[in-house]
């Protein structure tokens, strides 16, 4: 089955990415990066892990009800309970696939599952056995597989395909794999399996090493693998996972080479970097590769010169086909919702409703009222509010009167809507953010731990709106709030309030209002 070009794009954002600490996403945020993966033309999108929680199960099915496009899979344990529970969550799905693993290296198997090798290939063959029921899309992936011995490798997965298993998935769990070493195991694995020409094969990369791209391809090129699992930005477990953009655009770039295709929709690629960027908190470096702000900027004079003269000289890729979008209509406080709306048709993002782009169009008024220019930032993250807004509003940002002075204590007044009720509170603090935090605290008492502030300016120049991530842990639940603002610290407010509307949210989950 690898005979051919064809490689499928496997994305895994919303189950290895959302592993990182922090990285936590609401159904609703799921689901929008789940329909901007749909945009893309990712093939494969992992929606989750169903077994996992309530919470995680309902964004999978929800996913699995909207997105039509992809394939729609979620992992499980090789167990019944977690396969069941991931088939109910995939139900609605047009195509599913469902994903069982198990450990199959002597560490894991030992110390952690505390098994024997007979019974992992035992429960291994169970559980894509009973998987098959659901599905005839199944995936396999013997966990730790870069550290597992080869012998015992050969017989689990010559079971498990013989089972029904249609993908198998190799996974370098840890990082630790190099690259050659890792596309040739595959080569042999393939070589000595005798069945192994009825399954795809797929490879599954963690970035310790920084090497997860590069042996994403030695697994393709080396080994025959036609599947890549990879992460929008690379989000993942540890150090994360292949970045989609990076492995995409490698394969575009040198076609030639790698002779493979993929379904991807280059041009959504930005896009679905900043969304990412956004929901998470996590920022994307300047220097990184593809999707990070300076890739294709250029800052010496020689290169300059060069880039002047015929783009090739120092571009290996058109930002353009990535998705930057080069600005031929600038917008501002004059521009019209003509403009407005195919601006947000440019940065793949769909709302859903007429109402949705007028209460938009209405928030980029009164920002372009503040700001001379509004960049495409700017849009994504004013869309962003808008959604949240519309997610929970519970806690609702009216207005702030901040006073610092050199040498004086912080002061902050904020008003805000507590379940549509307006309060008024004070509060002082080591600098004007402490003091905004510790006024809202102040009527809020919410009891959460900030634990990660970050600001960002979201375009250039001084007149850059910052765009604030608060991260707040309580009762070990995570949430993540962004706000956006020209003012810094009205920007810390309202992702101090975005915040505190998803801890409302998941309260409201367990405990509901009558
Ligand atoms: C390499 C990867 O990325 S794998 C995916 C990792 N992702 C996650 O773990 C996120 C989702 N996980 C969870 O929500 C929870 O861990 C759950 C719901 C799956 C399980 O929760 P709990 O039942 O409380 O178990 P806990 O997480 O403490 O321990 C895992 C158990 O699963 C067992 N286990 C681990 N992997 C597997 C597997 N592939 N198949 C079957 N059992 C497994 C472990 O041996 C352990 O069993 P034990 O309780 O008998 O010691
Ligand atoms: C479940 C498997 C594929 C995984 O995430 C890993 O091994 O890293």
């Amino acid at each position: 089955m690898n005979t051919s070009n064809r490689l499928i794009i496997f994305d895994t954002t919303l189950r290895d990415g959302e592993q990182s600490p922090g990285a936590s996403m609401t159904r609703e945020e799921k689901l929008r990066i789940a329909k901007q993966l749909e945009r893309m033309k990712v093939d494969v999108i992992e929606a989750g892990f169903a077994a996992a929680s309530q919470g995680d199960f309902e964004s999978i099915r929800a996913i699995a009800g909207a997105v039509r496009e992809s394939t729609i899979c979620s992992l499980s344990r090789a167990n019944d309970r977690d396969i069941a529970r991931a088939a109910e969550a995939l139900a609605p799905a047009e195509r599913k696939r469902i994903h069982t693993f198990i450990a199959t290296s002597p560490l894991h198997m030992q110390m952690k599952l505390r098994m024997t090798p007979e019974q992992v290939l035992t429960q291994a063959q169970n559980a894509v056995r009973y998987a098959r029921q659901f599905t005839d899309d199944i995936e396999f992936s013997p966990e730790d597989g870069s550290r597992s011995d080869e012998d015992f490798l050969c017989r689990v997965l010559e079971a498990v395909i013989a089972e029904g298993a249609t993908t198998i998935n190799f996974p370098d769990t840890v990082g630790y794999a190099v690259p050659e070493i890792f596309g040739n195991t595959i080569k042999r694995l393939r070589e000595r399996i005798p069945n192994s020409d009825k399954a795809i094969w797929s490879v599954h990369c963690h970035n310790d090493l920084g090497l997860a791209v590069a042996n994403s391809l030695a697994g393709v090129m080396i080994g025959g693998a036609r599947q890549i699992e990879c992460t929008v930005n690379g989000l993942g477990e540890r150090a994360g996972n292949t970045a989609l953009e990076e492995v995409v655009m490698a394969l575009r770039t040198r076609a030639a080479y790698y002779n493979l295709t993929v379904g991807i929709d280059t041009t959504q690629i930005v896009a679905a970097s900043k969304m990412v960027s956004q929901i998470t908190g996590f920022a994307v470096q300047p220097n990184k590769a593809v999707v990070g702000a300076n890739a294709f900027a250029h800052a010496s004079g020689i290169h300059q010169d060069g880039i002047l003269k015929a783009r090739e000289t120092y571009e290996i890729m058109r930002a353009e086909d990535v998705g930057w979008t080069a600005n031929k209509i600038v917008l501002g406080k004059l521009s019209g919702r003509n403009a407005f709306k195919q601006r947000l048709h440019e940065l793949g993002i769909a709302l859903e409703s007429e109402a949705e782009v007028n209460a938009a169009f209405l928030r980029f008024k009164e920002l372009a009222d503040r700001k001379s220019e509004i960049f495409d930032e700017d849009i994504m993250a004013l869309v962003s509010e808008e959604q949240q807004a519309q997610e929970s509003e519970h806690y609702r940002f009216i207005s702030l009167t901040q006073q610092s002075t050199t040498g004086a204590v912080p002061h902050a007044r904020v008003e805000f809507l507590v379940g549509g009720v307006q309060r008024s509170c004070e509060g002082q603090g080591d600098g004007p953010v402490d003091a905004t935090v510790n006024a809202i605290e102040s009527a809020a008492a919410s009891g959460a731990e900030l634990v990660l502030f970050s600001v960002n300016a979201i375009s250039t120049g001084t007149q850059s709106q910052g765009e604030v991530t608060m991260r707040l842990s309580r009762d070990g639940r995570i949430v993540n709030g962004v706000g956006a603002d020209p003012d810094i610290i009205v920007a810390s407010a309202k992702a101090y309030l975005s915040a505190l509307n998803k801890l409302h949210a998941k309260d409201e989950r367990i405990d509901p209002q009558p």
